[in-house]
């Protein structure tokens, strides 16, 4: 199971998503309780090792914006959220970055269709807003054999169970391992991980 933690913004975050076993981690790098600037997530990068994707993540940015910022930041993946296109994707990797391209659960058909991203996320009505739902029924829209990722409403507690549920690729959290909005909880970091790591492929 690929484990992602997202909106992580200090060093101890980082470190303990790091040890815990995560794949990726990711820096909001849009407006957000969780924003950090492109230096900040520079510094964070430092207790990033090779082998774990460090990810910026953006909202309506377009996707040239959201490329320089990330590259002023020294990362290699972007996390586009918002309507994207096929434009969007070949703007991401002629830039030779790597593309989690996030849709809501609620969008249209299409928007589940492989552009050619390398990772699909799919999320909440709201991203990074803590929204569960109803995760089974995201194994209608045939992902199966796709890199995707299982994001909205995900916590040490039920991140297991809502995986199996939708057939996950992998899992993403942010709200679900904070004691406030914006602040992580190393101990809930580190029971995230252990937790989708544990949980069956
Ligand atoms: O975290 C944010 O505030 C945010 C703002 C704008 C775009 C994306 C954002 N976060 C994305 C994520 O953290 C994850 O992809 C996911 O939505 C996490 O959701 P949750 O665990 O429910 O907080």
């Amino acid at each position: 199971m690929f484990v992602k933690v997202c909106g992580l913004s200090t060093a101890e975050s980082v470190q303990a998503a790091v040890d815990a076993g995560a794949d990726a981690v990711g820096f909001v790098l849009t407006a957000s309780p969780r924003e950090v600037t492109p230096e900040q997530a520079r510094g964070l990068l430092a207790g990033v090792p090779d082998g774990v994707a460090a990810v910026g993540v953006f909202r309506h940015e377009p996707a040239a914006d959201a490329v320089a910022t990330a590259r002023a930041a020294g990362l290699e993946w972007v996390q586009l959220h918002g309507h994207r296109t096929a434009e969007d994707v070949t703007t991401v990797h002629d830039a030779g970055m790597r593309l989690i391209r996030a849709v809501t659960m609620g969008a249209a058909a299409e928007e589940f269709g492989d552009l050619g991203e390398e990772v699909l996320l799919i999320d909440a009505a709201v991203p990074g807003s803590g929204e569960s739902w109803d995760y089974a029924s995201v194994r209608a829209k045939g992902l199966g054999g796709r890199k995707w990722l299982l994001a909205g409403g995900l916590a040490p507690e039920n991140v297991a169970q809502a995986a199996e549920a939708a057939a996950a690729w992998g899992v993403d959290v942010s709200s679900g391992v904070e004691s406030s909005r914006g602040v992580k909880d190393l101990a809930l970091v580190r029971a995230f991980v252990n937790s989708a790591k544990a949980a069956k492929d």
